[in-house]
């Protein structure tokens, strides 16, 4: 399976084309104001816009209701949903109903214990997305930089395709896709100088890391 490289929280012209030049197969617009990458929704339409047809654009929402969904996909016409708050099974099942794009459920592993849902996850939502499981006291679920324990993810059997995602980096990314086997990566603050600053030659960097490994498994 070709492997899908994301790069996400992007809100800056030159970022989103340093993406696309890199080669990136989806990139993700941050659509929850308490992420120093939250776009509105008249800049997300317009970094949409350019980087369509080139790459899938992925609307990151956290516990949106319909009303804020329908407003994005009007305006901004994403590929594909990225839920990335509490969103239970029976939500991802209604979002994919109400609005019919694909969606992939972002879940927070820290332990064996949080795959105990996967099942259920994976009969609803076309991808799943694993994250780091945020501390309590977060003020955001995701995009924070840390990683979690990739051996966690060996033998695992989904009939959905799974990315991962928390404190991946240029340096990183290839001993997780090669511990963990996914068949795609998600980015935000490894490819960042400060939250929420793309930094465009760390995203080329992180591409070219994550498409090495294509290479070595042929
Ligand atoms: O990027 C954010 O600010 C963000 C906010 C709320 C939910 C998810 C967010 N980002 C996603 O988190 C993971 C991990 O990010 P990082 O590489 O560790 O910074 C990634 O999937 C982002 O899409």
């Amino acid at each position: 399976m070709t492997l899908v490289v994301k790069i996400c929280g992007l809100s800056t012209r030159a970022t989103l084309d340093a993406a696309l030049e890199g080669g990136a197969d989806m990139i993700g617009l941050v659509f929850f104001p308490a992420s120093p990458r939250h776009v509105e929704l008249d800049s997300a339409r317009a970094l949409a816009r350019a980087a369509a047809p080139q790459a899938e654009v992925v609307a990151l929402t956290v516990d949106a209701d319909d009303a804020q969904l329908g407003a994005i996909i009007e305006m901004v016409s994403p590929q594909l949903l990225q839920l990335h708050g509490h969103e239970t099974p029976q939500r991802v099942a209604a979002i994919k109903q109400r609005f019919g794009l694909p969606v992939m459920k972002a879940l927070p592993i820290a332990t064996a214990a949080d795959l105990a849902v996967l099942p259920d996850y994976a009969a609803v939502a076309d991808r799943l997305l694993f994250d780091a499981r945020p501390p309590k006291d977060a003020t955001r679920p995701g995009g924070l930089g840390a990683c979690f324990d990739w051996t966690l993810l060996q033998g695992i059997e989904l009939a959905v395709p799974y990315m991962v995602s928390g404190g991946l980096s240029p340096a990183n990314v290839a001993e997780a896709l090669r511990i963990s086997r996914a068949t795609g990566v998600d980015v935000s603050s490894g490819v960042e100088s400060a939250p929420g600053v793309k930094d465009p030659e760390l995203i080329r960097a992180f591409i070219r890391a994550a498409r090495a490994t294509e290479q070595l498994s042929v």
